[in-house]
Protein backbone atom coordinates (compact mmCIF):
# COMPACT_ATOMS: atom_id res chain seq x y z
CA UNK A 1 0.00 0.00 0.00
CA UNK A 2 1.72 3.33 -1.09
CA UNK A 3 0.66 6.34 1.22
CA UNK A 4 1.33 10.00 0.64
CA UNK A 5 -0.12 11.96 3.73
CA UNK A 6 2.04 15.12 2.33
CA UNK A 7 -0.33 17.63 3.97
CA UNK A 8 1.34 20.40 1.86
CA UNK A 9 -0.49 19.07 -1.08
CA UNK A 10 -2.19 21.94 -2.57
CA UNK A 11 -5.77 22.02 -3.63
CA UNK A 12 -7.17 23.31 -7.17
CA UNK A 13 -7.38 26.59 -7.84
CA UNK A 14 -11.27 27.37 -8.34
CA UNK A 15 -12.32 28.86 -11.84
CA UNK A 16 -14.97 30.28 -10.11
CA UNK A 17 -14.21 31.23 -6.25
CA UNK A 18 -17.68 32.25 -6.06
CA UNK A 19 -18.83 28.97 -5.48
CA UNK A 20 -17.29 28.66 -2.73
CA UNK A 21 -20.31 30.25 -0.05
CA UNK A 22 -19.05 31.20 3.15
CA UNK A 23 -22.70 32.42 4.11
CA UNK A 24 -26.19 30.35 4.63
CA UNK A 25 -28.70 31.00 2.57
CA UNK A 26 -32.07 32.25 2.80
CA UNK A 27 -35.09 33.71 1.02
CA UNK A 28 -32.38 33.93 -1.94
CA UNK A 29 -29.83 36.00 0.45
CA UNK A 30 -26.14 35.04 1.68
CA UNK A 31 -26.99 35.62 5.58
CA UNK A 32 -25.06 35.19 8.92
CA UNK A 33 -26.32 34.14 11.74
CA UNK A 34 -28.23 36.58 13.57
CA UNK A 35 -25.95 36.15 16.58
CA UNK A 36 -23.49 36.85 14.41
CA UNK A 37 -21.16 33.89 15.42
CA UNK A 38 -19.62 31.34 13.27
CA UNK A 39 -17.72 27.92 13.34
CA UNK A 40 -14.94 26.53 11.81
CA UNK A 41 -14.94 23.82 9.25
CA UNK A 42 -11.95 21.72 8.92
CA UNK A 43 -9.95 19.30 6.06
CA UNK A 44 -9.56 16.25 7.24
CA UNK A 45 -6.93 15.59 5.39
CA UNK A 46 -4.62 18.22 6.70
CA UNK A 47 -6.39 19.18 9.60
CA UNK A 48 -6.52 22.75 8.75
CA UNK A 49 -9.33 25.33 8.95
CA UNK A 50 -10.88 25.63 5.67
CA UNK A 51 -13.33 28.36 6.48
CA UNK A 52 -16.14 29.63 8.87
CA UNK A 53 -19.62 29.38 8.05
CA UNK A 54 -22.94 31.20 10.60
CA UNK A 55 -23.51 29.45 13.53
CA UNK A 56 -27.10 29.31 13.17
CA UNK A 57 -29.80 28.68 16.13
CA UNK A 58 -33.38 28.11 16.62
CA UNK A 59 -34.57 32.10 15.78
CA UNK A 60 -32.84 31.53 12.31
CA UNK A 61 -33.86 28.38 10.99
CA UNK A 62 -37.53 30.43 11.73
CA UNK A 63 -36.45 32.36 9.09
CA UNK A 64 -35.69 30.12 6.87
CA UNK A 65 -39.23 28.03 7.68
CA UNK A 66 -40.47 31.34 7.34
CA UNK A 67 -39.42 31.86 3.88
CA UNK A 68 -40.24 28.64 2.30
CA UNK A 69 -43.72 28.70 3.60
CA UNK A 70 -43.86 32.02 1.37
CA UNK A 71 -42.49 30.74 -1.64
CA UNK A 72 -44.74 27.58 -1.11
CA UNK A 73 -47.83 28.93 -2.93
CA UNK A 74 -46.06 30.05 -5.87
CA UNK A 75 -43.74 27.11 -6.52
CA UNK A 76 -46.53 24.34 -5.96
CA UNK A 77 -48.74 26.50 -8.54
CA UNK A 78 -46.26 26.34 -11.05
CA UNK A 79 -46.76 23.84 -14.14
CA UNK A 80 -44.76 20.93 -14.12
CA UNK A 81 -43.07 21.64 -17.40
CA UNK A 82 -41.62 24.94 -15.18
CA UNK A 83 -40.25 23.42 -12.30
CA UNK A 84 -38.97 20.44 -15.05
CA UNK A 85 -37.12 23.79 -16.69
CA UNK A 86 -35.12 25.22 -13.21
CA UNK A 87 -34.39 21.51 -11.77
CA UNK A 88 -33.02 20.88 -15.66
CA UNK A 89 -31.02 24.65 -15.14
CA UNK A 90 -29.57 23.62 -11.92
CA UNK A 91 -28.32 19.96 -13.74
CA UNK A 92 -26.53 21.76 -16.60
CA UNK A 93 -24.72 24.07 -13.56
CA UNK A 94 -24.12 21.43 -11.89
CA UNK A 95 -22.25 19.69 -14.86
CA UNK A 96 -20.50 22.84 -16.08
CA UNK A 97 -19.24 23.85 -12.29
CA UNK A 98 -18.48 20.02 -11.63
CA UNK A 99 -14.30 20.26 -11.26
CA UNK A 100 -14.99 23.38 -8.59
CA UNK A 101 -17.92 21.27 -6.52
CA UNK A 102 -15.39 18.30 -6.64
CA UNK A 103 -12.58 20.50 -5.58
CA UNK A 104 -15.38 21.88 -2.50
CA UNK A 105 -16.56 18.22 -1.55
CA UNK A 106 -13.10 16.53 -1.65
CA UNK A 107 -11.83 19.95 0.70
CA UNK A 108 -14.21 19.28 3.20
CA UNK A 109 -14.99 15.61 2.82
CA UNK A 110 -11.56 14.53 2.10
CA UNK A 111 -12.46 11.91 -0.17
CA UNK A 112 -10.03 11.58 -3.33
CA UNK A 113 -10.92 14.14 -5.91
CA UNK A 114 -11.81 11.40 -8.44
CA UNK A 115 -14.19 10.19 -6.37
CA UNK A 116 -15.77 13.65 -5.58
CA UNK A 117 -15.94 14.19 -9.34
CA UNK A 118 -17.80 10.31 -9.19
CA UNK A 119 -20.03 12.05 -6.43
CA UNK A 120 -20.71 15.22 -8.17
CA UNK A 121 -22.83 13.16 -11.47
CA UNK A 122 -24.07 10.98 -9.47
CA UNK A 123 -25.67 13.62 -7.49
CA UNK A 124 -26.39 15.32 -10.98
CA UNK A 125 -28.20 12.29 -11.84
CA UNK A 126 -30.99 13.00 -9.37
CA UNK A 127 -31.56 16.24 -10.44
CA UNK A 128 -32.16 15.36 -13.64
CA UNK A 129 -33.98 12.55 -13.47
CA UNK A 130 -36.71 14.36 -10.95
CA UNK A 131 -36.86 17.22 -13.27
CA UNK A 132 -38.10 14.48 -15.82
CA UNK A 133 -40.46 12.91 -13.10
CA UNK A 134 -42.06 16.31 -12.21
CA UNK A 135 -44.23 15.74 -15.47
CA UNK A 136 -45.11 12.19 -14.47
CA UNK A 137 -47.07 13.04 -11.53
CA UNK A 138 -50.02 11.52 -12.85
CA UNK A 139 -53.52 11.80 -10.96
CA UNK A 140 -56.40 8.69 -11.36
CA UNK A 141 -59.68 8.41 -12.41
CA UNK A 142 -60.93 5.42 -10.46
CA UNK A 143 -64.30 3.71 -11.53
CA UNK A 144 -67.45 5.44 -9.33
CA UNK A 145 -69.90 2.69 -7.40
CA UNK A 146 -72.58 5.04 -8.19
CA UNK A 147 -74.57 6.62 -11.29
CA UNK A 148 -73.48 10.11 -12.29
CA UNK A 149 -70.26 10.34 -10.32
CA UNK A 150 -66.50 10.19 -10.62
CA UNK A 151 -64.21 9.60 -8.25
CA UNK A 152 -60.69 11.35 -9.17
CA UNK A 153 -57.39 11.59 -7.10
CA UNK A 154 -55.21 14.73 -7.46
CA UNK A 155 -51.53 14.29 -5.90
CA UNK A 156 -50.62 17.73 -4.37
CA UNK A 157 -47.15 18.78 -2.52
CA UNK A 158 -46.75 17.83 0.69
CA UNK A 159 -45.73 21.82 1.61
CA UNK A 160 -42.59 22.76 3.53
CA UNK A 161 -39.60 20.03 3.58
CA UNK A 162 -36.62 19.74 6.43
CA UNK A 163 -33.94 18.28 4.65
CA UNK A 164 -31.11 16.79 7.01
CA UNK A 165 -28.25 14.99 5.42
CA UNK A 166 -25.19 13.82 6.59
CA UNK A 167 -21.18 14.55 5.68
CA UNK A 168 -20.40 11.36 4.10
CA UNK A 169 -21.56 12.20 0.47
CA UNK A 170 -21.91 15.82 1.05
CA UNK A 171 -23.59 16.78 -2.57
CA UNK A 172 -25.29 13.77 -3.59
CA UNK A 173 -27.51 13.12 -0.63
CA UNK A 174 -28.78 16.47 -1.30
CA UNK A 175 -29.63 16.27 -4.82
CA UNK A 176 -31.20 12.74 -3.75
CA UNK A 177 -33.89 14.72 -1.81
CA UNK A 178 -33.82 18.30 -2.92
CA UNK A 179 -34.76 17.38 -6.59
CA UNK A 180 -37.20 14.99 -5.33
CA UNK A 181 -39.07 17.67 -3.40
CA UNK A 182 -39.00 20.30 -5.49
CA UNK A 183 -39.70 18.26 -8.53
CA UNK A 184 -43.43 17.68 -6.58
CA UNK A 185 -43.92 20.77 -5.57
CA UNK A 186 -42.52 20.95 -2.18
CA UNK A 187 -40.60 23.94 -0.96
CA UNK A 188 -37.07 23.48 1.07
CA UNK A 189 -34.80 24.04 4.32
CA UNK A 190 -32.02 22.15 4.21
CA UNK A 191 -29.43 21.60 7.33
CA UNK A 192 -26.67 20.06 6.07
CA UNK A 193 -23.75 18.03 8.45
CA UNK A 194 -21.47 20.36 9.96
CA UNK A 195 -18.81 18.81 8.63
CA UNK A 196 -19.49 19.72 5.02
CA UNK A 197 -21.52 22.70 4.39
CA UNK A 198 -19.69 23.89 1.63
CA UNK A 199 -21.25 21.53 -0.41
CA UNK A 200 -24.61 22.62 0.15
CA UNK A 201 -23.83 26.54 -0.26
CA UNK A 202 -22.29 25.69 -3.26
CA UNK A 203 -25.29 23.88 -4.63
CA UNK A 204 -27.65 27.10 -3.24
CA UNK A 205 -25.05 29.21 -5.46
CA UNK A 206 -25.85 27.24 -8.11
CA UNK A 207 -29.79 27.73 -7.54
CA UNK A 208 -29.62 31.14 -7.77
CA UNK A 209 -27.81 30.83 -11.38
CA UNK A 210 -30.82 28.84 -12.14
CA UNK A 211 -33.26 30.95 -11.20
CA UNK A 212 -35.15 29.81 -8.62
CA UNK A 213 -37.71 31.75 -7.16
CA UNK A 214 -36.84 33.59 -3.55
CA UNK A 215 -37.45 31.16 -0.64
CA UNK A 216 -37.37 28.02 -2.28
CA UNK A 217 -34.38 26.68 -1.36
CA UNK A 218 -32.99 27.17 2.13
CA UNK A 219 -29.61 26.80 3.90
CA UNK A 220 -28.94 26.74 7.35
CA UNK A 221 -25.39 26.18 9.24
CA UNK A 222 -24.89 24.88 12.47
CA UNK A 223 -22.56 22.93 14.30
CA UNK A 224 -23.34 23.84 18.15
CA UNK A 225 -27.07 24.59 17.88
CA UNK A 226 -27.71 20.98 16.10
CA UNK A 227 -30.18 19.55 18.52
CA UNK A 228 -32.58 22.70 18.96
CA UNK A 229 -32.30 23.42 15.46
CA UNK A 230 -32.99 19.73 14.66
CA UNK A 231 -35.94 19.85 16.98
CA UNK A 232 -37.64 22.81 15.75
CA UNK A 233 -37.59 21.36 12.23
CA UNK A 234 -39.06 18.99 13.84
CA UNK A 235 -41.82 20.58 16.14
CA UNK A 236 -42.35 23.56 13.96
CA UNK A 237 -46.19 23.47 12.63
CA UNK A 238 -45.48 24.94 9.37
CA UNK A 239 -43.13 21.92 8.25
CA UNK A 240 -44.75 19.35 6.95
CA UNK A 241 -42.42 16.49 6.44
CA UNK A 242 -38.44 15.54 7.71
CA UNK A 243 -36.55 13.68 5.33
CA UNK A 244 -33.63 12.84 6.88
CA UNK A 245 -30.35 10.15 6.31
CA UNK A 246 -27.68 9.63 8.79
CA UNK A 247 -27.96 7.10 11.55
CA UNK A 248 -30.66 5.03 13.09
CA UNK A 249 -29.76 6.70 16.19
CA UNK A 250 -30.56 9.81 15.23
CA UNK A 251 -33.57 9.22 12.95
CA UNK A 252 -35.53 7.27 15.99
CA UNK A 253 -35.09 10.90 17.48
CA UNK A 254 -36.14 12.66 15.30
CA UNK A 255 -39.41 10.62 14.11
CA UNK A 256 -40.39 11.08 18.19
CA UNK A 257 -39.59 14.71 17.93
CA UNK A 258 -41.87 14.73 14.90
CA UNK A 259 -44.84 12.92 16.61
CA UNK A 260 -46.46 15.81 18.27
CA UNK A 261 -46.99 17.35 15.32
CA UNK A 262 -47.81 14.40 13.16
CA UNK A 263 -45.50 14.77 10.85
CA UNK A 264 -44.67 12.71 7.36
CA UNK A 265 -41.29 11.57 7.78
CA UNK A 266 -39.09 9.52 5.56
CA UNK A 267 -35.68 8.00 6.88
CA UNK A 268 -32.75 6.75 5.61
CA UNK A 269 -30.50 4.89 7.92
CA UNK A 270 -27.82 3.13 8.80
CA UNK A 271 -26.80 -0.22 7.23
CA UNK A 272 -24.58 -3.60 8.08
CA UNK A 273 -24.58 -5.33 4.88
CA UNK A 274 -23.97 -8.87 3.97
CA UNK A 275 -21.32 -9.73 1.47
CA UNK A 276 -21.56 -13.55 0.53
CA UNK A 277 -19.92 -15.26 -1.72
CA UNK A 278 -20.38 -18.82 -2.58
CA UNK A 279 -18.24 -20.97 -3.70
CA UNK A 280 -19.76 -21.02 -7.37
CA UNK A 281 -18.86 -17.73 -7.74
CA UNK A 282 -16.52 -16.13 -10.29
CA UNK A 283 -13.64 -15.37 -7.67
CA UNK A 284 -12.38 -12.04 -9.55
CA UNK A 285 -15.51 -10.69 -9.93
CA UNK A 286 -16.39 -10.98 -6.46
CA UNK A 287 -12.81 -9.05 -5.24
CA UNK A 288 -14.22 -6.60 -7.92
CA UNK A 289 -17.02 -6.21 -6.29
CA UNK A 290 -16.06 -6.36 -2.75
CA UNK A 291 -13.65 -3.83 -3.43
CA UNK A 292 -16.38 -1.43 -4.87
CA UNK A 293 -18.55 -2.16 -2.63
CA UNK A 294 -16.63 -1.92 0.90
CA UNK A 295 -13.80 0.77 0.25
CA UNK A 296 -15.86 3.48 -1.69
CA UNK A 297 -15.43 6.86 0.54
CA UNK A 298 -13.11 4.82 2.56
CA UNK A 299 -15.89 2.52 3.86
CA UNK A 300 -17.82 5.43 5.33
CA UNK A 301 -20.78 4.11 3.34
CA UNK A 302 -24.47 2.89 4.47
CA UNK A 303 -24.62 0.45 1.57
CA UNK A 304 -20.92 -0.43 2.20
CA UNK A 305 -20.24 -4.18 3.18
CA UNK A 306 -19.70 -4.65 6.87
CA UNK A 307 -19.92 -8.48 6.90
CA UNK A 308 -18.29 -10.33 4.26
CA UNK A 309 -19.08 -13.99 4.09
CA UNK A 310 -16.78 -16.64 2.57
CA UNK A 311 -17.56 -20.24 1.36
CA UNK A 312 -14.95 -22.31 3.72
CA UNK A 313 -13.83 -23.82 -0.04
CA UNK A 314 -12.49 -20.34 -1.64
CA UNK A 315 -12.08 -18.24 1.74
CA UNK A 316 -8.55 -18.50 1.72
CA UNK A 317 -8.03 -18.00 -1.91
CA UNK A 318 -10.69 -15.06 -2.08
CA UNK A 319 -8.92 -13.56 1.45
CA UNK A 320 -5.25 -13.31 -0.35
CA UNK A 321 -6.42 -11.72 -3.73
CA UNK A 322 -8.63 -9.68 -1.66
CA UNK A 323 -5.35 -8.17 0.72
CA UNK A 324 -3.63 -8.12 -3.10
CA UNK A 325 -5.79 -5.38 -4.74
CA UNK A 326 -6.15 -3.33 -1.56
CA UNK A 327 -2.13 -3.51 -1.10
CA UNK A 328 -2.53 -1.73 -4.68
CA UNK A 329 -4.28 1.41 -2.80
CA UNK A 330 -2.81 4.62 -2.46
CA UNK A 331 -3.65 6.23 1.07
CA UNK A 332 -3.26 10.24 1.06
CA UNK A 333 -4.72 13.52 0.60
CA UNK A 334 -7.29 13.44 -1.84
CA UNK A 335 -5.65 16.41 -3.81
CA UNK A 336 -2.85 13.97 -4.90
CA UNK A 337 -4.11 12.80 -8.37
CA UNK A 338 -2.48 9.37 -7.48
CA UNK A 339 -4.06 8.79 -4.32
CA UNK A 340 -7.02 6.51 -4.57
CA UNK A 341 -8.32 6.67 -0.62
CA UNK A 342 -8.48 10.06 1.23
CA UNK A 343 -8.54 10.45 5.00
CA UNK A 344 -11.91 9.44 7.24
CA UNK A 345 -13.94 12.11 8.03
CA UNK A 346 -12.51 12.81 12.19
CA UNK A 347 -10.69 11.51 15.08
CA UNK A 348 -14.26 10.18 16.07
CA UNK A 349 -14.32 7.73 13.08
CA UNK A 350 -10.52 6.77 13.66
CA UNK A 351 -11.52 5.90 16.58
CA UNK A 352 -14.30 3.92 16.14
CA UNK A 353 -12.50 1.96 13.17
CA UNK A 354 -9.44 1.53 15.44
CA UNK A 355 -11.92 0.31 18.20
CA UNK A 356 -13.24 -2.46 15.69
CA UNK A 357 -10.35 -3.45 14.56
CA UNK A 358 -8.34 -3.87 18.67
CA UNK A 359 -12.07 -5.73 19.54
CA UNK A 360 -11.37 -8.02 16.76
CA UNK A 361 -8.15 -8.96 17.40
CA UNK A 362 -8.51 -9.29 20.79
CA UNK A 363 -10.78 -12.26 20.27
CA UNK A 364 -8.99 -14.00 17.42
CA UNK A 365 -8.96 -12.54 14.26
CA UNK A 366 -6.00 -11.92 12.22
CA UNK A 367 -4.72 -8.93 10.61
CA UNK A 368 -3.45 -10.04 6.62
CA UNK A 369 -2.94 -6.19 6.05
CA UNK A 370 -3.44 -2.62 7.26
CA UNK A 371 -5.30 -2.52 11.03
CA UNK A 372 -3.60 0.45 12.47
CA UNK A 373 -4.03 3.94 11.94
CA UNK A 374 -1.64 6.57 10.66
CA UNK A 375 -1.27 10.46 11.41
CA UNK A 376 -3.99 12.78 11.82
CA UNK A 377 -7.79 11.26 10.19
CA UNK A 378 -6.18 8.62 8.19
CA UNK A 379 -6.20 5.05 8.47
CA UNK A 380 -4.57 2.20 6.31
CA UNK A 381 -6.86 0.20 4.66
CA UNK A 382 -7.56 -3.63 6.34
CA UNK A 383 -8.67 -6.80 5.88
CA UNK A 384 -9.78 -9.11 8.69
CA UNK A 385 -9.51 -12.89 9.07
CA UNK A 386 -10.94 -15.47 11.26
CA UNK A 387 -13.84 -13.21 11.77
CA UNK A 388 -16.63 -14.43 14.29
CA UNK A 389 -19.93 -13.05 15.56
CA UNK A 390 -18.88 -12.59 18.67
CA UNK A 391 -17.09 -9.43 17.27
CA UNK A 392 -18.24 -5.89 17.82
CA UNK A 393 -17.73 -5.37 13.93
CA UNK A 394 -20.90 -8.51 13.51
CA UNK A 395 -23.60 -6.00 15.58
CA UNK A 396 -21.95 -2.44 14.87
CA UNK A 397 -21.80 -0.67 11.31
CA UNK A 398 -18.09 -0.13 11.45
CA UNK A 399 -18.73 3.11 8.92
CA UNK A 400 -14.69 2.65 7.56
CA UNK A 401 -12.21 1.04 5.70
CA UNK A 402 -12.52 -2.71 7.29
CA UNK A 403 -13.03 -5.71 4.76
CA UNK A 404 -14.24 -8.36 7.77
CA UNK A 405 -14.04 -11.78 6.24
CA UNK A 406 -16.32 -14.79 8.00
CA UNK A 407 -16.27 -18.66 6.96
CA UNK A 408 -19.23 -20.64 6.37
CA UNK A 409 -20.36 -23.72 5.11
CA UNK A 410 -23.78 -23.82 4.07
CA UNK A 411 -26.42 -22.00 2.53
CA UNK A 412 -28.87 -22.24 5.33
CA UNK A 413 -26.37 -21.47 7.59
CA UNK A 414 -25.03 -17.98 5.91
CA UNK A 415 -28.63 -16.52 5.45
CA UNK A 416 -29.29 -17.28 9.32
CA UNK A 417 -26.30 -15.30 9.81
CA UNK A 418 -26.93 -12.27 7.13
CA UNK A 419 -30.23 -11.77 8.18
CA UNK A 420 -29.01 -11.64 11.72
CA UNK A 421 -29.21 -7.68 11.93
CA UNK A 422 -31.69 -5.05 13.10
CA UNK A 423 -30.40 -3.21 10.02
CA UNK A 424 -31.68 -4.03 6.51
CA UNK A 425 -30.40 -1.44 3.90
CA UNK A 426 -28.55 -3.82 1.54
CA UNK A 427 -26.89 -7.29 1.28
CA UNK A 428 -25.15 -8.44 -1.84
CA UNK A 429 -24.09 -12.09 -2.65
CA UNK A 430 -22.00 -13.84 -5.64
CA UNK A 431 -23.08 -17.08 -7.09
CA UNK A 432 -23.39 -18.55 -10.58
CA UNK A 433 -26.25 -21.03 -9.74
CA UNK A 434 -29.48 -19.36 -10.90
CA UNK A 435 -31.82 -20.98 -8.76
CA UNK A 436 -29.84 -19.88 -5.56
CA UNK A 437 -30.02 -16.19 -7.07
CA UNK A 438 -33.36 -16.03 -6.85
CA UNK A 439 -33.23 -18.13 -3.65
CA UNK A 440 -31.06 -15.85 -1.67
CA UNK A 441 -32.68 -12.57 -3.11
CA UNK A 442 -35.89 -13.37 -2.35
CA UNK A 443 -34.51 -14.48 1.68
CA UNK A 444 -32.11 -11.65 2.28
CA UNK A 445 -34.20 -8.79 4.71
CA UNK A 446 -32.70 -5.85 3.28
CA UNK A 447 -34.31 -3.34 0.82
CA UNK A 448 -31.36 -3.51 -1.53
CA UNK A 449 -29.80 -6.82 -3.42
CA UNK A 450 -26.85 -6.67 -5.29
CA UNK A 451 -26.30 -10.31 -7.17
CA UNK A 452 -22.87 -10.42 -8.73
CA UNK A 453 -22.28 -6.78 -8.22
CA UNK A 454 -21.06 -4.76 -5.65
CA UNK A 455 -22.53 -1.58 -6.79
CA UNK A 456 -26.50 -1.04 -6.64
CA UNK A 457 -26.68 2.94 -6.60
CA UNK A 458 -28.04 5.09 -9.31
CA UNK A 459 -31.12 7.28 -9.33
CA UNK A 460 -32.83 4.95 -11.52
CA UNK A 461 -33.35 2.43 -8.67
CA UNK A 462 -35.14 3.04 -5.72
CA UNK A 463 -33.02 3.72 -2.58
CA UNK A 464 -33.75 2.53 1.09
CA UNK A 465 -33.90 -0.04 3.78
CA UNK A 466 -36.35 -3.14 3.92
CA UNK A 467 -38.08 -5.31 5.95
CA UNK A 468 -37.94 -8.72 7.85
CA UNK A 469 -39.59 -11.97 6.42
CA UNK A 470 -42.67 -11.21 9.20
CA UNK A 471 -42.42 -7.90 7.10
CA UNK A 472 -41.61 -5.84 10.02
CA UNK A 473 -39.49 -2.71 9.05
CA UNK A 474 -35.72 -3.18 10.07
CA UNK A 475 -34.09 -0.09 10.99
CA UNK A 476 -32.72 1.11 7.93
CA UNK A 477 -34.92 3.58 7.44
CA UNK A 478 -38.65 4.12 5.78
CA UNK A 479 -39.63 5.58 2.44
CA UNK A 480 -37.66 5.15 -0.86
CA UNK A 481 -35.51 7.93 -2.54
CA UNK A 482 -34.26 8.36 -6.35
CA UNK A 483 -36.56 5.77 -8.95
CA UNK A 484 -40.22 6.79 -10.14
CA UNK A 485 -40.93 5.75 -6.24
CA UNK A 486 -39.12 8.69 -5.19
CA UNK A 487 -41.12 11.60 -5.40
CA UNK A 488 -43.73 9.98 -3.60
CA UNK A 489 -42.68 10.85 -0.51
CA UNK A 490 -42.90 14.44 -0.77
CA UNK A 491 -46.69 13.87 -2.40
CA UNK A 492 -50.31 13.89 -0.69
CA UNK A 493 -53.25 12.16 -2.24
CA UNK A 494 -56.25 14.38 -2.56
CA UNK A 495 -59.61 12.58 -3.45
CA UNK A 496 -62.31 14.55 -5.14
CA UNK A 497 -65.79 12.70 -5.23
CA UNK A 498 -67.71 14.58 -8.23
CA UNK A 499 -71.18 13.83 -8.23
CA UNK A 500 -74.55 15.18 -9.98
CA UNK A 501 -72.46 14.70 -13.10
N1 LIG B 1 -29.54 5.07 4.19
C1 LIG B 1 -28.90 6.04 3.57
O1 LIG B 1 -29.24 6.45 2.47
C2 LIG B 1 -27.70 6.68 4.23
C3 LIG B 1 -26.87 7.50 3.45
C4 LIG B 1 -25.77 8.08 4.06
C5 LIG B 1 -25.50 7.85 5.42
N2 LIG B 1 -26.32 7.04 6.13
C6 LIG B 1 -26.02 6.76 7.55
O2 LIG B 1 -25.58 7.93 8.22
C7 LIG B 1 -24.70 7.60 9.28
C8 LIG B 1 -23.43 8.42 9.17
O3 LIG B 1 -23.69 9.75 9.10
P1 LIG B 1 -23.53 10.69 10.39
O4 LIG B 1 -22.52 10.16 11.32
O5 LIG B 1 -23.36 12.07 9.90
O6 LIG B 1 -24.96 10.49 11.05
P2 LIG B 1 -25.68 11.42 12.10
O7 LIG B 1 -27.02 10.79 12.32
O8 LIG B 1 -24.84 11.71 13.27
O9 LIG B 1 -25.85 12.82 11.34
C9 LIG B 1 -26.61 12.96 10.17
C10 LIG B 1 -27.21 14.35 10.15
O10 LIG B 1 -28.06 14.50 11.27
C11 LIG B 1 -27.70 15.66 11.99
N3 LIG B 1 -28.07 15.47 13.39
C12 LIG B 1 -27.37 14.82 14.36
N4 LIG B 1 -28.06 14.89 15.52
C13 LIG B 1 -29.20 15.57 15.27
C14 LIG B 1 -30.32 15.97 16.06
N5 LIG B 1 -30.41 15.68 17.36
N6 LIG B 1 -31.30 16.68 15.46
C15 LIG B 1 -31.23 16.99 14.15
N7 LIG B 1 -30.20 16.65 13.35
C16 LIG B 1 -29.20 15.94 13.91
C17 LIG B 1 -26.23 15.84 11.72
O11 LIG B 1 -25.82 17.16 11.97
C18 LIG B 1 -26.18 15.48 10.25
O12 LIG B 1 -26.63 16.56 9.48
C19 LIG B 1 -24.40 6.14 9.11
O13 LIG B 1 -25.15 5.40 10.04
C20 LIG B 1 -24.87 5.84 7.69
O14 LIG B 1 -25.20 4.51 7.46
C21 LIG B 1 -27.41 6.47 5.57
O1 LIG C 1 -24.08 6.32 2.58
C1 LIG C 1 -24.83 5.91 1.73
C2 LIG C 1 -24.50 5.91 0.30
C3 LIG C 1 -25.55 6.54 -0.47
C4 LIG C 1 -25.50 6.13 -1.91
O2 LIG C 1 -24.82 5.18 -2.25
O3 LIG C 1 -26.22 6.76 -2.68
Amino acid sequence: MSRNFATEIKSPKFKDPSLFCKSAFINNEWVNAKSGETYSVIDPATENEIGKVPEMNVEDIREAIKAAKSAFKEWANLTAKNRHDFLLALHSQILENQNDLATILTLENGKSYNESLGEIRYGATFVEWFAQESRRVYGDVIPSPFKNHKIIVEKQPIGVVGLITPWNFPSAMITRKVSAALAAGCTVVIKPAPETPYSALALAELAVRSGFPKGVINVVTTDKHIKEVGLELCTNLDVKKISFTGSSAVGKLLMEQSSSTLKNISLELGGNAPFIIFDDADIDSAVEGAIACKFRAMGQACIAANRIYVQSSIYAEFASRLADKVSGFQVGNGFDPKTTHGPLINQRAVNKVTRHVEDAVAKGAEILIGGTKHTGNFFYPTVLTNMTKEMVITSEETFGPIAALYKFETEDEVMKLANDSPYGLAGYFYSRDIGRCWRVANALEVGMVGVNTGIIHNCEAPFGGGSDIFINIKESGLGREGSKYGIDDFIDLKYVSMGGL
